[in-house]
């Protein structure tokens, strides 16, 4: 039989998993020991352990970034590492320019312009930690991040401000080993390898501290640790640690889409304490010590531990205000909300004060308060993308009313309030059902005081009972934010009388996960490729045995080719017309079959007969 190692430069089944670099893998040949069919192993993926590290948060320091950076010329070669393939890979279709942003970041020869970023200063204070040093940008960017502006027509802050991609992926499980114990009164000590410990899990934490998904625009990947390795003497390996991201309440979790399609809605964490766990880590490798049965008391086997599963995803934040205050620029807004709560927002006279929305916290008698939020105000064709207020409008989705604030000084007050409704209408006709509240601003300046009554007479024709107030000077403001706040409360008690909610299954994701692991090894699908001479075994039970199958042990082999005989692979095979030299694809791994003079008959079974192996699991 031919032992020649197949040279394969890129991994031949497209789901395989991306960041398997070849060039970090050892081409290994090993033949088999057994009689069976599928026999030369010409390419085995041991893991590599490059992100061994625990990682407890967020975490895209260390490796990541230098390698990125080193990596981007070569496109082309497959000399790629794990998130040189990831960052270039998802982007495009998401908007955001993710990858682009790291190597800016990198670049950084940490001058800051105290000016120019006092925005992100905002993303600095929400941080828990910000180890590396590479959040700040440098110089060099900026030319490019003004382009990138431009293009967009938005400042990069705001639109990282309530979406963010980011890229998750759970530890991978601790590799098993083999051990023998040895000591002076004991003979025949028998196996005593420990299984691997399990790869941490990858949670969604609400922190009600964070109030944008800003932090995102800085670190984007979240890896939770591997777990180690079993030792003898029947050591376990430890758990690796948990990945936690935390997200502001409000945060809506999709996977990210393909091709401008939104991807499913995962997750909705709305509240501060919501927890989900997303990502299970990968199982530890069984130790030698599980292997020990009645027939095989010397087992030289041990499974290398399961990958943990990744993935990229779409974070959008939609603030959970119950009061949005909406109006065209420059109304009165923030004054509004500055006056009725203790927040502080920016007010000036000119329109696009505010460029991110505000929340304010109202408390009212009897220990109730409300959220209020102040949105960038509305231009008439905001719908169409004039102006900034309309990026904003989804986040009113949440609000139980709306108070609309009419500039009383503009020079047609009627007409301005008509062309926000028509913009709010434009934007969703949900929202634009939602009840509402007008108020008449600035009373105390004589312009908007001539205008008051023949505005009030004009909404009233349309049976809508205008407020007036001046913000300013805090006059009937206490009324208007009364008056919004019974429309709040009526919500409640309509939203009482709804049937109750399924209570928000937190888990799915990762029961979905732990699904797909289940799946069994004997539901598999085989195709051929007639002109290659490739058989391509696809089925996620198998695919799981593959990669956590070590080569290194003697009985490695044997167990994999008791495996594809119980699970009917090679008698598939065989029905299917496998010839001698025909390439076999499972997973990651590739091989030729061979025909054995014993092929048919009892004698098949002659290697792996007498074992029984422990339960794959
Ligand atoms: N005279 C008077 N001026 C007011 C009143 N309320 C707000 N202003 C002024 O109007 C200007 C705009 O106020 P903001 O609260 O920033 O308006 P805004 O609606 O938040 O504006 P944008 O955020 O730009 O959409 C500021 O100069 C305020 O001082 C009022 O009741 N009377
Ligand atoms: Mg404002």
């Amino acid at each position: 039989r031919s032992n020649k190692p197949r040279k394969q430069l890129a991994p031949k089944n497209p789901n395989a998993k991306k960041f398997n670099s070849i060039t970090t893998r050892r081409p290994q040949s090993l033949s088999s020991v057994s009689g069976g069919q599928a026999t030369t192993y010409t390419r085995l993926p041991p893991r590599d352990d490059a992100f061994s590290d625990s990682i407890t948060e967020i975490k895209l320091s260390d490796m990541a970034i230098p390698t990125l950076h080193q990596n981007k010329p070569s496109s082309g070669s497959i000399d790629k590492i794990e998130d040189d393939v990831a960052s270039s890979s998802d982007e495009e279709d998401s908007g955001f320019d993710y990858g682009k942003f790291e190597l800016f970041e990198i670049n950084s020869d940490d001058e800051i312009d105290a000016d120019e970023y006092e925005e992100d200063e905002l993303v600095f204070e929400n941080k828990g930690e910000d180890e590396s040093g590479f959040e700040h940008k440098g110089e060099e960017q900026e030319g490019e991040e003004d382009e990138r502006e431009k293009e967009k027509g938005v400042p990069a802050v705001m639109r990282c401000f309530d979406r963010a991609k980011i890229y998750v992926r759970s530890g991978d499980g601790g590799n098993g080993v083999v051990a023998f114990r040895r000591e002076k009164f004991v003979p025949l000590g028998g196996p005593s390898g420990g299984d691997g410990g399990r790869g941490g899990n990858v949670y969604l934490e609400v922190d009600s501290s964070m109030n944008s998904l800003l932090p995102f625009r800085n670190s984007i990947h979240f890896r939770a640790g591997r777990g180690s390795h079993g030792q003898g003497s029947k050591m376990h390996g430890a758990k690796g640690e948990d990945a936690v991201v935390k997200v502001p309440p409000g945060t809506v979790v999709r996977a990210a889409g393909k091709d401008g399609v939104p991807g499913d809605i995962l997750l909705e964490l709305l509240h501060p304490g919501d927890r989900a766990l997303l990502l299970p880590g990968g199982r530890g490798g069984r130790g030698n010590a599980s292997f020990k049965s009645g027939a095989n008391k010397v087992p030289r086997i041990a499974e290398d531990g399961e990958e943990g599963p990744e993935m990229w995803l779409e974070l959008e934040l939609k603030l959970v205000a119950d009061i949005g205050i909406v109006g065209a620029p420059n109304a009165g807004k923030s004054t509004f909300l500055s006056v009725i709560s203790a927040a502080q927002p920016n007010i000036a006279n000119y329109p696009f004060t505010t460029l991110l929305p505000n929340l304010g916290v109202v408390s009212f008698d009897y220990d109730s308060s409300i959220v209020v939020a102040d949105l960038p105000g509305l231009l008439e064709g905001a719908h169409r993308g004039f102006g900034l207020g309309h990026e904003f409008l989804r986040h009113t989705e949440r609000c139980s009313a709306l108070v609309h604030i009419v500039d009383g000084s503009s020079q047609q007050p009627d007409y301005e309030f008509d062309a926000v409704r028509l913009e709010i209408e434009m934007f969703s006709p949900e929202l634009s059902e939602k009840p509402f509240i007008v108020a008449f601003n600035k009373m105390d300046l004589p312009e908007a005081f001539e205008k008051w009554e023949s505005f009030q007479e004009n909404l009233r024709s349309r049976g809508i009972e205008p407020f007036c107030i001046s913000a300013i000077n805090r006059e009937g403001t206490r009324e208007l934010i009364n008056a919004a706040y019974e429309l709040v409360r009526q919500r409640i008690e309509d939203a009482k009388e709804e049937i109750w909610r399924d209570p928000i299954q937190f888990s799915h994701v990762a029961e979905m996960v732990k699904k797909q692991r289940t799946a069994p090894i004997n539901e598999f699908e085989i195709t051929h490729d007639n002109t290659s001479d490739t058989w391509h075994i696809e089925g996620a039970g198998l695919q799981r045995f593959v990669q956590m199958t070590n080569w290194k042990y003697m009985d490695s082999d044997r167990r994999f080719q008791h495996v594809l005989e119980a699970c009917g692979v090679n008698k598939t095979l065989i029905k299917r017309g496998v010839k001698e030299g025909d390439t076999v694809i499972i997973g990651e791994m590739e091989m030729v079959w061979h025909d054995s003079p014993t092929n048919s008959g009892p004698n098949r079974k002659l290697s792996t007969g007498s074992v029984k192996w422990a339960d794959w699991k």
